[in-house]
């Protein structure tokens, strides 16, 4: 039996294209499905300046395919040299829609983040002011806190204070981990919200570790126990305003992933869209399956929903997908949900 749904076109809130040749591989497979998406400035070097969200932004118009209908919603990463009026400036022109906050060593191409967070007051009141988003990876980076402990205590002692001193400013909390996640952003109000990924909803800490350890499932923040994922399966399926999607999809070729030392980050560009349907139909939520994709992102951050609709059909054969993605940079793994596809984007 053929099952459909038809939904507002999905954008993607917290999206690593990268640049040069991985770009040109990855972009494809985002711009498939989605309309938009915020675009991680962790490059190296960092996407610090208007300037350089200028520049980048016309290397990913450029490496569009032809035809393709996307827009890159540009983000700068922030730094304890930025400029407040440059920040100011860059949101002005429309070219810019959040600032990244990294603390400084927390995840991929993170050194160049932030350690004092007192360096960094003029810009976060200014964004307060103006009322653009901080776009947050919420883990402290502590060497004595245990890694899956750094969500829960980034939100103690350096979301909620920060908060607290920086009234009116504007918060995502990105790819959430834990149930104290959720809770923290359910209680936030309107100016806080939090994304969630694909691959949080699907893996937990044993798909990481138990049998073998698992480096395609390897990402920061890391999994955590199943209860947690429960956790971000209820929010995300739960139409709440405060929860919306942002894949974190994080392209790594796999000889960075397969190895010794092996990079952070799970690629789901090609294959989100059928595994949310599947995951939202297990909850019983297909109908609010809109509003994590395609509402509830525009509706945070003050833009309009897409114009345009995505059909998605289920069928009784499995779809397949490609194991990997051959870019011109290497092979890059896709993210394996661990069970058959019977969803997809008809074209
Ligand atoms: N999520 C990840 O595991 N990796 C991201 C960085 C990030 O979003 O923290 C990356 O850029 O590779
Ligand atoms: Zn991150
Ligand atoms: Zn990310």
């Amino acid at each position: 039996m053929t099952q459909q749904i038809i939904i507002i076109r999905p954008d993607d809130w917290h999206l690593h294209l990268r640049d040069g040749a991985m770009l040109q591989g990855v972009l494809p497979e985002t711009a498939r499905h989605f309309a938009r998406a915020i675009i991680m400035p962790n490059l190296v070097p960092p996407v610090v300046t208007g300037a350089q969200a200028s520049a980048y932004r016309d290397r990913i118009l450029a490496a569009l395919p032809e035809g393709a209908q996307f827009e890159p919603l540009m983000t700068l990463y922030l730094t304890e040299g930025t400029d407040p009026a440059d920040v100011r400036a860059a949101h002005a022109s429309g070219l810019v829609k959040a600032v990244k906050l990294y603390p400084a060593g927390a995840t991929t191409n993170s050194h160049g983040g932030v350690r004092d967070f007192d360096r960094v007051r003029a810009v976060l009141e200014t964004m307060a002011e103006i009322g653009l988003p901080l776009c947050v990876h919420g883990e402290v980076t502590t060497p004595e806190v245990d890694i899956f402990d750094r969500e829960a205590v980034f939100i103690d002692t350096v979301l909620d204070p920060l908060r607290r001193a920086t009234p009116g400013l504007r918060v995502v909390m990105e790819h959430i981990t834990t149930e104290d996640g959720v809770a923290y952003a359910r209680a936030g109000g309107p100016d806080l919200a939090a994304t969630i990924t694909t691959h949080h909803l699907v893996i937990n800490r044993n798909h990481l570790l138990v049998g073998g350890i698992k480096p395609h499932y390897y990402c920061l923040p890391v999994a955590k126990r199943e209860k947690h994922r429960l956790a971000l399966r209820a929010a995300a399926t739960s139409g709440e305003a405060s929860f919306f999607l942002g894949t974190d999809s994080a392209p790594h070729v796999d000889a960075l992933k397969e190895h010794a030392c092996g990079c952070a980050g799970c690629f789901t560009a090609t294959n989100t869209m059928p595994i949310l349907a599947h995951v939202f139909e297990d909850e019983g939520a297909l109908d609010r399956l809109e509003a994590f994709t395609s509402r509830n992102g525009p509706a945070f951050y003050r833009l309009p929903v897409n114009e345009t609709t995505i059909r998605m059909v289920k069928q009784d054969s499995a779809h397949t997908y490609p194991d990997k993605i051959l870019t011109e940079a290497g092979p890059v793994t896709v993210f394996d949900p661990g069970f058959p596809l019977h969803w997809h984007v008809e074209a």
